[in-house]
C-alpha cells in the first residue's frame, strides 16, 4: 500500500474531534473548522491542547507548515493539520511572504494595523507607478503521528487597497481585494472567502487527495 493509501485509511478511521488544527491563529482555526464542517470532523485546536507554539525556523512555507503540523501530531498523538500562509506582494519582490506574521510583530504583541501600514509605506517607496497585484500563498500540512506529513499548496491572486476596508476577517483582510471582486477579503462573507480563498483552494487539493 502506497503511503498516500495508508494516509487515507487513517483519515477516514479518524472520529469526530481527533484532528488537531496546528495552529494559534484563531483567525485561521475558525476557517479551517468551517472548511472541515462537511466532512464531519470536529476538530480541536493546538490552543485547546495547550500545545506549544513552535519556532518558525523554515524559510518557505512548506518547511514551516510541515514542522507545525509534525510537531502538533507528535505532541498529541493524533493527525494534525497546519497552515503557514503569508502576502505576497508583486513590487516588494514576495515579501513580506514567509514573514508575514513577523511584520505584525511588536514589543506588546502582533498589531496588524501596523503591519499592513508597513506594507503600504514599504509600496509607497517604489513609487506612484509601483503595481499593487499581490497574492496569498497558503500551504496546508497534513501530518500523522508516525511522521508521514504531505502538504497542499493554495493560492489567491488580487490587489492591494488603501485605506484598509471591512471589519470580517483577520490579519491582512482589509487591504486584500481578490481579483474578480471589487471588496476586501473583509468586506466578503465567510462562505464568500471560502469560494475563493488560498486556504479554501489549499484544502481542495487535501480533500481530493485525503478524504
Ligand atoms: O503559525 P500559526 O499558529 O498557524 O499562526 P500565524 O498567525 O503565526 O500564521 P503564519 O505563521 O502562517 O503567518 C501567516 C500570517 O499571514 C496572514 N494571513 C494568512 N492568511 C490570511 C488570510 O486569509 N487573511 C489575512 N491574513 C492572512 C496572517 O496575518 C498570519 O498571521
Ligand atoms: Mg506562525
Amino acid at each position: 500500500m502506497s503511503v498516500r493509501d495508508e494516509g487515507r485509511q487513517a483519515i477516514r478511521k479518524l472520529k469526530p474531534g481527533r484532528l488537531v488544527i496546528a495552529s494559534h491563529n484563531a483567525g485561521k482555526v475558525r476557517e479551517i473548522r468551517d472548511l472541515l464542517a462537511p466532512y464531519g470532523i470536529d476538530a480541536v485546536s493546538a490552543a485547546e491542547l495547550d500545545l506549544p507554539e513552535p519556532e518558525e525556523t523554515g524559510t518557505t512555507f512548506v518547511a514551516n507548515a510541515e514542522l507545525k503540523a509534525m510537531q502538533a501530531a507528535d505532541l498529541s498523538g493524533l493527525p494534525a493539520l497546519a497552515d503557514d500562509s503569508g502576502l505576497c506582494v508583486d513590487a516588494l519582490n514576495g515579501d513580506p511572504g514567509v514573514y508575514t506574521a513577523n511584520w505584525a510583530e511588536t514589543p506588546n504583541g502582533r498589531d496588524w494595523n501596523l503591519a499592513m501600514q508597513k506594507v503600504e509605506d514599504a509600496l509607497s517607496t517604489k513609487g506612484p507607478d509601483a503595481s499593487r497585484d499581490a497574492h496569498f500563498v497558503c500551504v496546508l500540512a497534513l501530518a500523522w503521528p508516525d511522521g508521514h506529513v504531505e502538504w497542499f499548496e493554495g493560492r489567491a491572486e488580487g490587489r492591494l487597497t488603501w485605506p484598509p476596508r471591512g471589519t470580517v476577517g483577520f490579519g491582512y483582510d482589509p487591504v486584500f481585494v481578490p481579483h474578480g471582486h471589487e471588496r476586501s477579503y473583509a468586506e466578503l462573507d465567510p462562505a464568500e472567502k471560502h469560494a475563493i480563498s488560498h486556504r479554501a483552494d489549499a484544502f481542495r487539493q487535501l480533500v481530493s487527495a485525503v478524504f
